[in-house]
């Protein structure tokens, strides 16, 4: 598949590192039990690493059932399940970081990782909670980096109520724990003012055999 994507001009080249956690990571309390971490810049000098992912990854289209068809996701993918090697040795030094950070917090460890690639504002996901949470009433934990064009991160409340709308930008680190997974969605929402691709990487807990990841997306109201 050709992939066309902008190389990265953030103005923060250099080797990709970490930033570091601890006091830095606030956390909001939301309903229902679940609570949301953020920590910008976690990742610093992050347009190599933007690079490297954009450049390396095997990065797939991946087609869902929707009602009688199937239709495109729209978005790339690429995944790795428990011990396959990550593509950039920053993202073993953030998983590990994480691990060390969230020791105490339900729902742990982080073993899989997801990669997102939104080509550009057309790219998108649509309100779901992650499946690794679906079928368990445990509390879990869903730990995202963001990198490239910042876009909107919306949560909203199963039970009603007044969502969110986090702008995660280039190095930001967002965790979803709790019931965030079953108690609330969350999206990427399609947007007209995106400048460029942005690619996430989701570190999940195992759960059975299953990568965790997205549910069935709800079609956009
Ligand atoms: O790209 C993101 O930040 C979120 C992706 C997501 O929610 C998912 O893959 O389950
Ligand atoms: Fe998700």
């Amino acid at each position: 598949m050709s992939l066309v994507v902008q190389p990265s001009l953030f103005g923060t080249s250099g080797q990709p590192g970490l930033a570091g956690l601890g006091d830095a990571v606030e956390r909001r309390e939301l309903s229902d039990g679940a609570w949301i971490d953020l920590r910008p810049g976690f990742i610093t000098a992050a347009d190599d690493l933007f690079d490297a992912l954009a450049g390396s990854v095997p990065w797939h289209e991946e087609r869902m059932r929707m009602y009688d068809s199937t239709v495109r996701v729209p978005r790339l993918l690429a995944r790795y399940r428990q011990g396959e090697s990550l593509p950039h040795p920053v993202l073993g030094e953030a998983r590990s970081a994480l691990n060390a950070h969230y020791a105490d917090e339900a729902g742990g460890p982080f073993v899989t990782a997801g990669l997102c690639l939104y080509r550009d504002g057309n790219d998108s996901v649509a309100w779901h909670g992650d499946r690794i949470a679906r079928e368990s009433p445990a509390d879990t934990m869903v730990a995202i980096l963001s990198l490239g064009a910042v876009r909107p991160f919306a949560l909203r409340p199963k039970s009603g109520g007044p969502g969110l709308r986090l702008q995660i930008g280039h190095g930001d680190l967002l965790v979803m724990g709790g019931s965030c997974q079953r108690t609330w969605l969350h999206a990427i929402p399609k947007t007209a003012r995106c400048l460029g691709a942005r690619i996430s990487v989701q570190f999940r807990p195992q759960w059975g055999n299953d990568l965790g990841g997205r549910t069935a997306e709800v079609p956009r109201a």
